[in-house]
């Protein structure tokens, strides 16, 4: 897959302006705080409907403007294809092909994994937003995780004001109960399958990119207990059991104690919690690694190569370790862009950016 062109008008703090990719390396070169990380965003923003930066479309509209517009073209494994958003402070439009398509339909459409200085959250931050993460990247290839898991989260919240009103005896309750517990299966399980297949990836990542002596392993921890080997029908079973066991808690705190939304995936390095015994560049090259593998995942879901959107390399990794992701970089076939404050040594398109405004051709980067 390949990105071949945007546009994008009052985008954050960037000049409007109509830009052409290269379908290899394109480099956004500039000093701190002048757009790179915007410019990616707005990539990004063009190609899945989503910040990578924050939850608040609003936010991407520049200071003093009332709407915000986008567009990108690209070639996926059949044709070429057209992608355009417009926001303003109440509507939201998306556009496929230039026809209004539902958000539903748009997400998805182009493959992109980023990798960004905040993702090291996925390691030190809250279960939440791992979930938040992995939940992304299943859905992203796989539609039906994408309609279980909104059903799942619309039934948790009905299931969860029914459990404020003390009101389980009705029979409505039941009846989202059911449902609630095939859904709460349903993802539970695909995230088990995810996890399994992506973490032999991770680890030969990891091992071929930065430290072949040790050992990196993604952990699904449940509110189940011990789930290896699951199927559909004894997820559904211990769910039910786990209701049965915790009913009299669930009223007393007015909310659901069972579901996936009580699950967290854990990274464990030689066996270790990275978390807490890993050092800054270890949990680094774990995240680096994930990924990549991320990259190989989509392309053995969806047999599409996704694009690559990398932010602020320079900064983030040592020298030993940036050289050896570039050199990774070089073998795989893909699209990849970079923003960095220094040069790569790379053959790339260039692009400078200088308060906003990007400039394109072939310079030196010092
Ligand atoms: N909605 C907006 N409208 C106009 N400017 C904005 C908006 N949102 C953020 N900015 C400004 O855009 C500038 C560029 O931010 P960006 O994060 O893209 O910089 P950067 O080049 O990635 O910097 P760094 O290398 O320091 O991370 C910042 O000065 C920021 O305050």
């Amino acid at each position: 897959m390949e990105i071949l062109e945007m546009n994008y008008i009052n985008f954050r703090n960037l000049e409007d302006r109509n830009i052409q990719f290269s379908s290899r390396f394109n480099l956004f070169f500039g000093k701190n705080g002048q757009g790179k990380t915007s410019i990616l965003e707005a990539i990004y923003f063009s190609a899945t409907g989503k910040s990578f930066r924050t939850s608040k479309n609003i936010e991407l509209i520049k200071y003093n403007k009332e709407k915000m517009g986008s567009y990108i073209s690209y070639r996926d494994l059949v044709s070429e294809k057209t992608l355009s958003v417009k926001i303003d402070k109440k509507h939201k439009e998306y556009k496929y092909n230039g026809k209004k398509t539902p958000f539903d339909e748009f997400y998805g459409k182009v493959n992109i994994v980023t990798f960004i200085p905040e993702d090291i959250e996925l390691i030190v931050g809250s279960p939440s937003f791992r979930r938040g993460f992995f939940d992304g990247e299943i859905a992203q290839s796989n539609f039906e995780y994408f309609k279980s898991l909104k059903d799942y989260n619309k039934l948790l919240k009905i299931r969860n004001k029914y459990l404020k009103e003390k009101n389980i005896k009705d029979e409505m309750f039941l009846i989202y109960e059911e449902e609630f517990i095939k859904l709460a299966a349903k993802v539970i399980l695909k995230r088990i399958e995810y996890v399994k297949n992506i973490s032999i990836i991770l680890n030969l990542n990891y091992r071929k990119l930065f430290d072949n002596k040790k050992e990196l392993n993604l952990k699904y921890e449940s509110f189940l207990g011990e789930i290896k080997g699951s199927t559909l029908l004894n997820l559904e079973e211990r769910i039910k059991l786990k209701i049965q066991e915790l009913k009299y808690q669930e009223l007393r705190y007015g909310y659901s104690l069972v579901g996936p939304q009580r699950d967290d995936f854990k990274f464990l390095l030689n066996g270790k919690e990275a978390k807490s015994y890993s050092s800054q560049g270890e949990k680094k090259s774990i995240i680096f690694s994930l990924k990549l593998s991320e990259i190989d995942m989509v392309i053995k879901e969806k047999r599409e190569t996704p694009v690559f959107l990398i932010d602020d390399i320079s900064s983030y990794f040592d020298s030993i370790r940036k050289e050896s992701i570039i050199n990774y970089l070089k073998k795989r076939e893909l699209q990849v862009f970079i923003s960095s404050t220094t040069d790569l040594n790379i053959e790339s398109k260039n692009f400078r950016i200088d308060k906003g405004e990007i400039q394109d051709g072939h310079y030196e980067c010092k």
